[in-house]
């Protein structure tokens, strides 16, 4: 069975989402308990995967404790097919801690829109605050779609506007379904009014959409909550929060950096595990014994988290009574650490419907979201959100009140700011003796990319045109060796590659880039990129059949990946999203690898 599907729902209550829940829940007659306890107590039950623990649900969670309502209702449903839960984030005053509280944890955000009213402002919020919070699959429902006679037209128009504001968040899978909640079409079951619509049904695509390779199986860190002391034997409780933990793995104890080794690995109710991973709580018994404490991480040694006093991050502002105060001292919680912080510039403020940066706000109000400079009292252990959320994000506490006022998401540690400025080349671009291009391949693995390109650069340079071939196996050797195939690493390695690509392209060089390159909002970025910066950008799609390229198999992996040996392989059980209009498709049966690459260069050409 697939794993857990963790939804976060918003839109406004006009828009209908109560009645699509109803719908949801009534339609596949799903099970379920209206309340977070029975959440928590399957969780416990099943040994951690439940809702994750994380930060910014933690710190809330103290301040419900501490009396204030949180809004935010969880419901937890099954079916035959899958088990959700689904975090219902009201729209009102109190928007961002509503969906900082429902989204931070979420894998999948479903967003509403009216039919009649289209893309309002509201629904660019909430799915910017979705990709801010590093939710990578949006789902937009357009709702009500019988109040506009079913039309498909309507249904084009809001997902193009849409998608256009789309190209420009963290977003990696978007998806369109037009539907009545009140009428019943396409959330559970097609229905008859839209034979146009060839896509699933809103519940079955929650059903089948992939997430586990979302998740950060790469980079073990284990942020040690409390010790077990029992007679001689020392244990170390935590919750994963990235990687996979297993018997016998040399780790390093941080922020000291001894090394050592893991004895033991037990699961809740003190069972042994053979492997450890996130959002599991486990306990660690290590072969040495060592000076370890709440608020230390264990990693390994060759991969550590960013370590320092001086970061940058985003700050999502929730107080009503204060706004920011740069200079003044907060409480900041991060995995299990707390120290003090303070805000020491801001960078910009955000215009969340525009995304505009305002460069010259002084302060954060309620709702409001911008970039700061923090320096914590004590060194952090952390990792960049969008690379890891729980290592990546805290949560902002005053001390006189002990009200949450924000939480924030990790962009780095402290880059050069205000004083770093663009510096103008003397060279312009007229006076570099050749024009550069990007030729952007993209398709399944086995499709045949590398083969063409090989060819492309080849034919390229013997005819004096300065070429240079990226490819993705090789970029992964050295620029982006420190990447894997989450969704996310997908889509940095794309952005790398885009970058490069970029400049060699600015550089007066034909970069030819093959890249499985999976999923369309990374492409277009790198496409954007290069087309504010005046350069062509090409992209061929190779359209090869997946039968074709698994009965290929050049290098085994389809194999392995169809074995079980390989997990998250594209086409296998890992998405694709092929182009919506690439500039030039290759189809195997068109030729053999020189004549494709004789069709791209007709085409570079014009
Ligand atoms: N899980 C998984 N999924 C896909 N591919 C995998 C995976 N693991 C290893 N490989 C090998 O890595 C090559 C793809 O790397 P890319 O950098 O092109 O991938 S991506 O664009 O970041 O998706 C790809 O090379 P090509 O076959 O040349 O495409 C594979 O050889
Ligand atoms: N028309 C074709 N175009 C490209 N490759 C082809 C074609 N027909 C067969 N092949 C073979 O398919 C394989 C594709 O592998 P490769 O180029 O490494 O793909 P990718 O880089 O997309 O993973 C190679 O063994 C190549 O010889």
């Amino acid at each position: 069975m697939p794993p857990l599907l963790r939804v976060a729902t918003a839109g406004s209550v006009d828009d209908g989402k109560s009645t699509l829940i109803g719908r949801l829940l009534h339609d596949s007659k799903a099970l379920f308990t209206d309340q977070l306890a029975a959440v928590e107590r399957t969780s416990r039950e099943r040994g951690g995967d439940g809702p994750d623990l994380a930060l910014v649900t933690d710190g809330l969670r103290a301040e419900r404790e501490q009396g204030i309502t949180i809004d935010v209702a969880y419901r937890y449903f099954a079916t035959p097919a899958r088990k959700f839960i689904l975090a219902d984030t009201p729209g009102h005053v109190q928007y961002t801690r509503n969906m900082v509280t429902g989204a931070s944890t979420a894998d999948l955000a479903l967003i509403l829109v009216d039919a009649r009213k289209g893309v309002v402002e509201q629904c660019r919020r909430h799915a910017f605050l979705a990709s801010l919070l590093g939710v990578g699959h949006l789902v937009l429902c357009v709702n009500k779609m019988d109040l506009v006679g079913w039309s498909r037209e309507r249904f084009e128009e809001i997902k193009d506007d849409f998608a256009r504001f789309a190209t420009r968040l963290d977003v990696h899978d978007l998806t369109f379904v037009p539907i009545s909640a009140l009428h019943g079409d396409n959330v559970v079951h097609r229905g008859a009014a839209m034979p146009w619509y060839e896509g699933p049904s809103l519940l079955h695509h929650l059903e089948q959409v992939h997430v586990a390779s979302d998740r950060n199986l790469i980079d073990v860190r284990l942020p040690v909550q409390y010790v077990i002391r029992d007679g001689e034997f020392r244990g170390y409780a935590g919750t994963m929060a990235g990687g996979v933990l297993k018997p016998g793995d040399e780790v390093l104890v941080l922020p000291l950096g001894f090394s050592t080794t893991v004895r033991a690995v037990w699961g809740p109710g003190g069972t042994p595990v053979a492997e450890a991973f996130p959002p599991q709580a486990v306990t660690v018994e290590l072969a040495d014994e060592l000076d370890v404490g709440r608020g230390d991480l264990l990693c390994r040694p060759g991969n550590r988290p960013h370590a320092g006093s001086d970061l940058d991050a985003m700050l999502c502002w929730f107080s009503e009574r204060a706004g920011l105060d740069p200079g003044g001292w907060y409480l900041l919680r991060h995995t299990t650490r707390e120290t003090t912080a303070t805000v020491t510039e801001l960078d910009y403020r955000l215009d969340v419907n525009t995304l505009h940066r305002d460069e010259t706000a002084t302060g954060l109000a309620l709702n409001e979201i911008g970039r700061a400079r923090l320096r914590t009292r004590q060194p952090l252990l952390f990792d960049p959100y969008r690379r890891n959320r729980a290592t990546g994000g805290f949560v902002l506490i005053d001390p006189a009140t002990h009200d949450t006022v924000a939480a924030g998401m990790i962009t780095g540690p402290r880059q050069p700011g205000a004083g770093v400025v663009w510096q103008s080349a003397a060279v312009t671009r007229e006076q570099r003796p050749s024009q550069g291009a990007t030729i952007w391949l993209t398709g399944l693995s086995g499709s045949g990319k590398s083969t063409i390109a090989v060819e492309l650069e080849r034919r390229l340079v013997a005819i004096g045109r300065p070429a240079y071939l990226l490819d993705g196996d090789n970029l992964r050797h050295g620029l982006n060796a420190d990447l894997g195939f989450t969704a996310d690493d997908r889509t940095e390695n794309v952005r790398r590659a885009g970058e490069v690509a970029r400049l060699f392209a600015d550089a007066g060089v034909v970069a030819v880039v093959s890249l499985i390159s999976p999923y369309r909002a990374g492409r277009d970025r790198v496409r954007a990129a290069h087309e504010a910066a005046g350069l062509p950008f090409v992209e061929v799609y190779v359209d090869t059949p997946l039968e074709v390229c698994e009965a290929r198999d050049p290098k085994g992996l389809y194999a392995r990946a169809r074995a079980g040996e390989l997990t998250g392989f594209t086409g296998i059980d890992a998405p694709y999203e092929p182009p919506q209009a690439p500039d030039l498709v290759l189809h195997p049966g068109d030729g053999d690898p020189a004549a494709l690459a004789g069709n791209v260069l007709a085409l570079l050409d014009r």
